[in-house]
C-alpha cells in the first residue's frame, strides 16, 4: 500500500454495557487493527454476532468507541460527534442492507440526492439537478426516477437509489453493511457491478461487509476474518478463500454453499470432518 491509508483502525476496542445489577461491560470488539488502502476494497467477513456490524458503526461514529483510534485519510476521527462527525459526510459514507430503512420514503427520490448536494453550499440549484440527472444514469435509472418515491422501486432499484447517495459527493470510502444481503443472485451480482464500476470512475475505497464468501472472492483485493472480535486470519481474499490457515476460517469456507452437487457432497464431509476435531 502507497500513501497515507485512506481508513487506519489501530487497537479498536468496543464495549456494550451489560444488562443486569453491577455486571461489568460486555467486550465486543477487541484490539482491531487494520487499513484500507485509496480505491482499495477489502471486506470484513465472520459469523452472526463476531462484530462486522459493530467495528462498521464504529468508524461511522454510530457505536461509541471504548478503546484504539479510527483514522481517516491520517486524521484521528475516534471521538468526533455532533457538527464535526458530521462534517466528515463527503468523505465517509455508508450503505446499508436494508435500503428501503435507510431512504426516506416521504421524499421523492430527487429530494434525497439533493440533500447532501444542497449541503455544499456552493453548487447552485441548476447544478445540482444536472449533477442528479448523472447519478441517476450513471446507476442506471432513469431520469424521471427523480420524481418518484421510494415504494415504486424494486429492493434491487432502491438500492441503487442508496448507492448514488453515497457517492454524490465522491466519498474517500464506503462503509457497505451486507449490501447486496436482501438482494436475488442477479440483482445482487448488478449491484456489485455497479459498485466496482464506480470504484473504477470515481477512486472510492469500500470496507465491505459480509458473511457471503463467493461475493468476498470476486469483489475484494483482501478480506480480513473476524472471530469474536477479533481479527483471526489476513490476506488476499483469493488466498483467504482458497487456502484459509486458521481452522475457523476453515470452518467458514467449508460452509459456504457452492453451486456445483458433487463440490457440495465433498464440502459437507470435510465439514463434518472439522466439526468432529474441533
Ligand atoms: N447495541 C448493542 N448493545 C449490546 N450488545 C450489542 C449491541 N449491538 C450488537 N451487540 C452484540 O455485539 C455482538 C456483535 O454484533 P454485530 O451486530 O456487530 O455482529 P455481526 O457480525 O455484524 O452479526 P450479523 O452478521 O448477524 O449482523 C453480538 O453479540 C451482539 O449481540
Amino acid at each position: 500500500m502507497t500513501g497515507t491509508p485512506v481508513l487506519q483502525l489501530d487497537g479498536l476496542a468496543v464495549r456494550y454495557p451489560s444488562r443486569g445489577f453491577r455486571k461489568p461491560p460486555t467486550t465486543v470488539i477487541e484490539d482491531v487493527s487494520f487499513e484500507v488502502g485509496r480505491a482499495e476494497t477489502v471486506a470484513l467477513v465472520g459469523e452472526s454476532g463476531s462484530g462486522k456490524t459493530t467495528i462498521g458503526r464504529a468508524v461511522l461514529g454510530l457505536t461509541p468507541v471504548s478503546g484504539g483510534r479510527v483514522l481517516l485519510d491520517g486524521r484521528d476521527i475516534t471521538r468526533l460527534t455532533g457538527r464535526a462527525r458530521r462534517a466528515l459526510a463527503p468523505d465517509l459514507q455508508a450503505i446499508f442492507q436494508n435500503p428501503y430503512g435507510s431512504l426516506n420514503p416521504a421524499l421523492p427520490v430527487g429530494r434525497t440526492l439533493a440533500e447532501p448536494l444542497l449541503a455544499d453550499s456552493t453548487r447552485s440549484p441548476r447544478e445540482v439537478r444536472a449533477h442528479i440527472t448523472d447519478l441517476l444514469r450513471r446507476v442506471g435509472l432513469p431520469e424521471d426516477a427523480a420524481d418518484r418515491y421510494p415504494a415504486q422501486f424494486s429492493g434491487g432499484q432502491r438500492q441503487r437509489i442508496a448507492i448514488a447517495r453515497a457517492v454524490a459527493r465522491q466519498p474517500k470510502i464506503i462503509i457497505c453493511d451486507e449490501p447486496t444481503s436482501a438482494l436475488d443472485v442477479t440483482t445482487q451480482a448488478a449491484a456489485l457491478d455497479l459498485l466496482a464500476e464506480l470504484q473504477q470512475s470515481l477512486g472510492c475505497a469500500y470496507l465491505f461487509i459480509t458473511h457471503d464468501l463467493a461475493v468476498v472472492k470476486e469483489f475484494a483485493a483482501r478480506t480480513l476474518v473476524l472471530q469474536h472480535g477479533h481479527i483471526v486470519e489476513e490476506g488476499r481474499s483469493t488466498d483467504v478463500c482458497d487456502q484459509p490457515q486458521h481452522e475457523y476460517t476453515q470452518r467458514l469456507v467449508a460452509a459456504a454453499p457452492v453451486p456445483d452437487p458433487v463440490l457440495q457432497r465433498t464440502r459437507r464431509q470435510k465439514r463434518l470432518e472439522l466439526h468432529a476435531t474441533s
